[in-house]
């Protein structure tokens, strides 16, 4: 399969609603898509970058450049664009594993789409259906956040996550348990907000039986998350500092991981996200899916990871409302609290043409 141009595309896609977490708030994606082109046949990838490095130190201008620059002239190098191929020459280039998950997984998509193979089927997936976790963020004040609870449990959302800070924490969590019970299921995101020092403070969260805490350390502070997970009783989940498979088994060795959210853009691509689904399972440590707000393109690679066999948890694989108004696929949506994975080859969705125009805000062609 030779790639015989590259294009990038970029789209603006307002949200619904405000999103803050403890790193910001979101008001809108401004998403780069990539387009593979191969005498094969055409796949997507989308960039999971955000506007600004908040999140990891990537952004959607630099991504966009590296993929310009050293991305797409290395696969185009190559005798065939063979996505297993393009991982060890891509390896030569240090770090933007957001950029790197987009292109692989454009080049994934072709492949597989000319194979007549689903991208469930090629990663391993063993379910056609996930169950669907929702992200809910920081809120104004605590009968806005109950609000927004019992409409996702309305929808029938099977786990909760609230994005957490100092000083929206503890009361936020007590409240969510008053109001709907200890029987939802129920985790927090701190997005990297506390300090060891902070210890003490975090087992204030012990009694509310939470499914894992998320991250609430800074991305480097592997040995402070091992020594954080002896301090309180609720399991140390991380995130940020996951970026690679070895990466996964140094913080489980450790002790700083009981469970991992898998972030395929976060980690270099779809390849490598089974490669964490396969180290911690290996050692017995569930993982789930976790999630940038992708359009309905990076939400169907992420369903379709998240119906592999070690994804034991809800993920943030919600509805593409939970989101957007109108997404550039046709939207995934909540079924029985379920989200499907879809079957077709490939992604196995398309981007819908003219949704995709209408929020099309730079498209640009790479002749390779
Ligand atoms: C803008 S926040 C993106 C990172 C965040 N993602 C979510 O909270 C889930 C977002 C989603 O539902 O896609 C995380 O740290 O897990
Ligand atoms: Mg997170």
């Amino acid at each position: 399969m030779k790639l015989t141009g590259i294009e990038l595309r970029r789209v603006a896609m307002p949200l619904v609603a405000p999103f803050r977490t403890s790193f910001g708030t979101e008001f809108a994606r401004d998403v780069l898509l990539v387009r593979a082109v191969t005498d094969a046949a055409e796949g997507w990838g989308e960039c999971v970058a955000m506007s600004e490095p908040r999140y990891s130190s990537e952004f959607v201008d630099g991504a966009a450049e590296v993929v310009r620059r050293f991305l797409a002239p290395a696969a185009a190098g190559l005798p065939s664009a063979d996505p297993v191929a393009v991982e060890p020459v891509f390896a030569g280039i240090k770090g933007h594993p957001m950029a790197k998950a987009a292109v692989q997984t454009a080049l994934l998509d072709a492949q597989l789409r000319a194979a007549g193979i689903s991208f469930g089927g090629y990663l391993g997936a063993v379910r056609e259906r996930v169950p669907a976790g929702v992200s809910v963020g920081i809120m104004d004040s605590i009968p806005a956040l109950l609000d927004a609870v019992d409409g996702y449990l309305g929808q029938g959302y099977l786990r909760i996550k609230l994005k957490i800070e100092p000083g929206w924490d503890v009361e936020p969590v007590r409240a969510v348990r008053e109001r709907f019970g200890d029987e939802v299921l129920l985790q927090v995101d701190a997005n990297t907000a506390y300090t060891l020092a902070d210890a003490r403070h975090l087992a204030r969260l012990d009694p509310f039986d939470l499914l894992l805490i998320e991250q609430p350390l800074p991305e480097d502070d592997v040995r402070g998350h091992a020594a954080l997970a002896r301090q309180i009783g609720t399991p140390v989940c991380l995130d940020e500092s996951i970026t690679s498979a070895r990466a996964a088994a140094d913080a489980i060795a450790l002790g700083a991981a009981a469970i991992v959210n898998v972030k395929p853009g976060r980690v270099g691509g779809y390849l490598e996200a089974r490669r964490v689904h396969d180290v911690c399972d290996a050692h017995g440590v569930p993982v789930w899916c976790g999630g940038m707000l992708e359009t309905g393109l990076g939400r169907a690679a992420n369903v379709a990871l998240a119906a592999l066999p070690n994804f034991t948890l809800p993920g943030d694989t919600s509805a593409s409302d939970r989101y957007f108004a109108r997404d550039i696929t046709a939207p995934f949506v909540l079924e029985e609290g379920h989200v499907r994975v879809p079957t077709g080859p490939g992604l196995g969705v398309e981007p819908d043409e003219d949704a995709l125009r209408d929020c099309t805000t730079a498209a640009e062609w790479l002749k390779l």
